[in-house]
């Protein structure tokens, strides 16, 4: 054959096969298309973010990652349950109370924390209370509800809470005098670590000075809580694990920083208790440690319950969680709410000014004739009028901070995994190994919850027409959880928030800093990014 000819065969054998590459090339496409379509179509009346094949509602979710809890708030304003769809895991979420208290109550057993949670946040909180079912929780919980139920342990948090408050308002008080620019939330982060770790471990940190010292403790635990919350959005968190890069590398060194301090932490404690037994055996007088560490290393010395020192690790750091962030991000919306709504700020200030005149405290305190005390003096005398029992009095002080709780509840959202497959009572069934999460930042958001003002910020809604104070169910102010696992630290949370806030109220204005973006980060409790302001006395 003649070359021209056998180049020209070559050619139409080429067209010919390119021919039949495109046939199926477009056919492919157009299944995929028809595929796509179909399963788009499919979910014209789904409730809830659309999912894509595959991926699910991913791009969506990290589009609204930096804003997560209103882009769920929007779908529930259409549905009260609805799914999202993720490469990994199907998420059901909920804002119902009958839903609610069906999942945290009546079939408790069905709705875990999960294996796929306890994998997620195993390094960080091991087996702790937070992070723990079955047995083990059950373990810990009983052992935890007796001693959070021990007068000596309100005593001991009532003096720390109370110092720790009058150190704060000595920095406020330096800064109105200076007319500085303070970053309230640092301020407060501060305060709580430091008095958690008081009350949790007997130890004293002392992040709050006026210096604000850096702390390498609640630096690593801000990392930690911040990366870890990273792993439910990505799938491949664990390749990023195995290969130590990016956030699972800072989540690494923050958790290797946190074992250091809480180890180091035991075997001090442990070493101080068995030196005060000895003491105690040779004096005959004992010092008893009120601490909830050198509890649970008493505890410990009974081999029934099981308390290894990675026992005691992962309980003082499940308590600096509970208890550090949680309470933080209320204080932090609180003043913030205070700040917007100055109406409900004077009303605060009023109910204390009562409180002073009836504990006949006024003339050594605001109206001093004589000036001669110095704001100090005067801060530290209204600060000895409170206690457990005095704070209770408060009812306005404690109506604001349930109302800044039910608009920005500090665990905004709370997933359960699902054991067994089931159907919810508004009918909406759930499949085994899917999550299902209530939602208390949406919840509070919702008319069918708190009626049409239900976005406003209102204590009055928490008093009756005798104007007492009336508690909701918590199936509905799901803020503290419900059901077994009820949060165990209501009572001192609401004790240092009253008590610290008392004090605040009282002796100082705060003041926003104009143009101040005012938002959340994403991490697993409600933090905000940060909230700058001014600060004058009263
Ligand atoms: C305003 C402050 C607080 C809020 C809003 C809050 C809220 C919550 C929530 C929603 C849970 C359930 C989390 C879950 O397991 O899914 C919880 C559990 C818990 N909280 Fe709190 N909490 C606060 C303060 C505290 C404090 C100060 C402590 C103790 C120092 C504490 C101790 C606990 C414990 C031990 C649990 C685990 C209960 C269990 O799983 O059985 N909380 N809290």
């Amino acid at each position: 054959m003649e070359p021209v000819n056998q180049l020209s065969s070559l050619f139409s054998s080429l067209d010919r096969n390119d021919y039949k590459i495109q046939i199926i090339t477009t056919f492919v496409i157009s299944i995929l298309f028809a595929y796509v379509f179909l399963h788009r179509w499919n979910q014209r009346n789904v409730k809830g973010p659309k999912s894509w094949p595959i991926i699910g509602a991913l791009v969506e979710l990290l589009m609204n990652y930096h804003r997560m809890h209103d882009w769920l708030t929007d779908y529930f304003l259409e549905s009260k349950t609805f799914k999202v769809i993720l490469p990994n895991i199907t998420i059901n979420f909920i804002a119902e109370p009958a839903n609610v208290e069906y999942v945290l109550k009546t079939n408790f057993n069905n709705y875990p924390k999960g294996e796929a949670f306890h994998e997620l946040m195993e390094g960080f909180l091991g087996d702790g209370i937070f992070n723990s079912d079955g047995e083990m929780w059950r373990q810990q919980r009983k052992i935890s509800s007796y001693e959070f139920a021990s007068r000596n342990l309100r005593n001991f948090s009532t003096t720390v809470f109370r110092d720790y408050a009058l150190i704060l308002s000595g920095i406020l008080h330096q800064a109105s005098i200076c007319g500085k620019e303070i970053d309230m939330q640092e301020l407060l982060m501060r305060m709580t670590l430091d008095s958690i770790c008081k009350v949790g471990f007997g130890v004293e940190i002392g992040t709050l000075t006026h210096e604000l010292p850096d702390n390498r403790f609640a630096k690593a635990f801000e990392c930690a809580s911040t990366n870890v919350m990273l792993r439910f959005v990505n799938p491949l968190w664990r390749i990023k694990r195995f290969l130590n890069v990016g956030s699972e590398a800072l989540l690494a060194q923050s958790i290797q920083v946190i074992d250091e301090f809480t180890y180091n932490l035991i075997h001090k404690r442990k070493a101080e208790l068995h030196q005060v037994a000895k003491s105690n055996d040779n004096n005959g007088n004992s010092k008893v440690k009120h601490d909830i560490l050198s509890i649970f290393i008493e505890l410990s010395e009974n081999p029934d319950n099981n308390l290894t020192d990675k026992s005691l690790r992962d309980i003082i750091i499940n308590f600096v969680m509970a208890g550090r962030d949680t309470t933080t991000s209320t204080f932090t919306w609180f003043i913030y709410m205070i700040m917007v709504n100055t109406n409900v700020a004077e009303k605060i200030y009023n109910e204390l000014i009562t409180f002073e005149d009836n504990n006949q405290a006024k003339e050594v305190i605001g109206s001093n004739p004589e000036g001669s005390k110095s704001f100090a003096e005067k801060v530290t005398q209204f600060a000895s009028l409170l206690n457990y029992d005095s704070l209770g009095k408060l009812s306005y002080l404690h109506a604001t901070i349930t109302e800044t709780l039910r608009l920005y509840p500090a665990v905004p959202q709370d997933p359960k995994e699902v054991l067994e497959d089931d159907v919810l009572p508004d009918g909406a069934e759930v499949r085994a190994g899917e999550v299902v999460a209530y939602v208390p930042y949406a919840m509070g958001r919702m008319v069918y919850n708190w009626g049409p003002d239900a976005t406003s910020f209102n204590p009055n809604r928490w008093f009756n027409e005798e104007g007492l104070f009336q508690s909701a169910s918590p199936f509905k102010f799901t803020t503290f959880q419900a059901g077994p696992r009820t949060c165990l630290g209501k009572d001192s949370a609401y004790l240092q928030l009253k008590m610290t806030l008392a004090i605040l109220c009282r002796f100082f204005k705060f003041h926003l800093i104009s143009n101040h973006p005012v938002t959340y980060k994403m991490m697993t409790t409600l933090t905000m990014e940060r909230l700058k302001l001014t600060v004058t006395t009263r």
